[in-house]
């Protein structure tokens, strides 16, 4: 028997390879990779069992494991499911398209970024200077308020001895992080989600893992500041700068706010 292979045929496959090589890099990222194997032996042996040997009654087991297996994968899952869709709609050319659609452009002036933008250098460069350990999350597109609620809600305007003062020692909101929401200092003392990624220099802590676990969970900048080494480190899409100047810090915050 001949099967009749076209272009919908091809596109089919290809598809369905991309989608199974984007979650096997999903889960090598997550270190969730045995799990995934796990998934793609069962799929295969499922498939032989009902499609191939045609056994009837170890099929119809696996039928039902899997139509129970798939609400199990999204509650296993729902983190790296999350992430797999906010990648999704991150992405630069699904940004155009939204663009496009709505009819924004997108980009903000530089004017009105810098009340916001100074004010955290400034206190940035200060808290360097005196080792002052710091953690600030500017939000972007994607909502915080899950984060935001972990701490105390301050709704203040963004002032750079506000921010000193949080991460003053001594001061009950020091410990955690500050979030920022466009041009307010909305709650201090927030617990973010860790990385547990395993590539970043021993020497990070957990300030540092927290900056990048929120920098891999959302599309926000996380800003550290080293209380060991007084060292600025930024955090965006999964990826530490370290050791960043505050004319640095400037334009690298100027350039992704906008
Ligand atoms: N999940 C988290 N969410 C928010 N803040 C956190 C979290 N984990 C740790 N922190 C903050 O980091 C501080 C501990 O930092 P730690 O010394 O482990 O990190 P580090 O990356 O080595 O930074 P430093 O160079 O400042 O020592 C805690 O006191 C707390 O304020």
């Amino acid at each position: 028997m001949f099967f009749e292979f076209g272009i919908k045929d091809a596109i089919d496959i290809t598809l369905v390879a991309l989608i199974l090589y984007y979650f096997y890099r999903l889960m090598k990222e997550s270190r969730s990779l045995p799990v995934f194997m796990g998934i793609l032996v069962f799929i295969v042996l499922w498939l032989v069992v009902s499609q191939v040997l045609e056994m009837k009654l170890l099929g119809s087991i696996m039928d039902k494991l899997v139509s129970v297996g798939v609400i199990g994968l999204i509650v296993l899952f729902q983190d790296d499911i999350r992430r797999f869709f906010y990648n999704l709609g991150a992405h630069q050319r699904v940004k155009g398209i939204r663009r496009f659609f709505t009819g924004e452009d997108g980009r903000k002036k530089e004017e009105d970024l810098k009340p916001i933008i100074i004010p955290i250098v400034m206190a940035a460069l200060n808290m360097s200077k005196k080792k002052v350990g710091a953690l600030i999350v500017m939000q972007r597109s994607m909502p915080l308020d899950d984060v935001a609620n972990t701490g105390e809600m301050i709704d203040a305007n963004i002032s750079q001895q506000l921010i000193e003062n949080i991460f003053f020692k001594n001061s009950p909101l020091h410990d955690g992080a500050l979030i920022v929401e466009g041009k307010r200092l909305k709650a201090a003392g927030c617990i973010l989600p860790v990385s547990h990624e395993q590539n970043i220099p021993k020497s990070l802590g957990l300030r540092h893992r927290a900056a990048l676990g929120m920098s891999q969970d959302s599309d926000c900048i996380a800003i550290v500041v080293s209380e060991e080494t007084g060292g600025i480190t930024v955090a965006i899409d999964g990826q530490l700068q370290l050791r960043l100047t505050a004319e640095k810090l400037e334009s690298i915050l100027t350039e992704e706010m906008m």
